[in-house]
């Protein structure tokens, strides 16, 4: 799993020499992920909008079989809000992915997405690890399904 968190402009912004040094970053972040967290912050719209060009990068760079996550991040901030959930739920919705909201200041949800991203790539690779035929103990997340269904998710 790789960490987006550094690289914070989106593909096809910028000029020519911030689009090559930009390709040249998101290949090396892109390759061997298995898990992607795409996060955007609710209480700006233009981040939300960056999401697609995400979406974008992600289809031409990634592996076919990446597991995506969106996340709609600073749920504390209600009196903010520029992002209404129901354009992030119809948006994942059309990608196939889930969907949470969640607040790094107040821990809301935060535990429940990278769980749910561990379980789905888990769930994707069988459940074991690359070469190992025995399921490592710890690992299998499936008993958690019930337990951390969220109302700001979208399973
Ligand atoms: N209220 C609130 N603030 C947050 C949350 N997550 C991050 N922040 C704050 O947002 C600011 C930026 O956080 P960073 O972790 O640097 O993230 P970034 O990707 O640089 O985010 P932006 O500057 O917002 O684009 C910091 O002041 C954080 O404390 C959250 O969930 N809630």
């Amino acid at each position: 799993m790789r960490h987006e968190g550094r690289v914070k402009e989106a593909p096809g912004t910028g000029d020519t020499a911030g689009q090559e040094r930009f390709k040249t970053i998101t290949t090396a972040y892109y390759r061997g992920a298995m898990g992607i967290i795409l996060v955007y912050d609710i209480t700006d719209e233009k981040s939300f909008e960056n999401i697609q060009n995400w979406m974008k990068s992600i289809k031409e760079n990634a592996s076919a079989g990446v597991e995506r996550l969106l996340l709609g991040n600073k749920c504390d901030m209600e009196a903010k809000r520029k992002v209404q959930k129901e354009r992030a739920v119809k948006l994942a919705r059309e990608h196939g992915i889930r969907f949470f909201e969640t607040s790094a200041k107040s821990s809301t949800n935060v535990d429940e997405a990278f769980s749910s991203l561990a379980r789905d790539i888990l769930l994707k690779s069988g459940g074991r690890r690359p070469g190992n035929s025995h399921k490592p103990p710890g690992t299998d997340l499936r008993a958690c399904d019930k337990k951390n269904t969220s109302k700001c998710s979208l399973g």
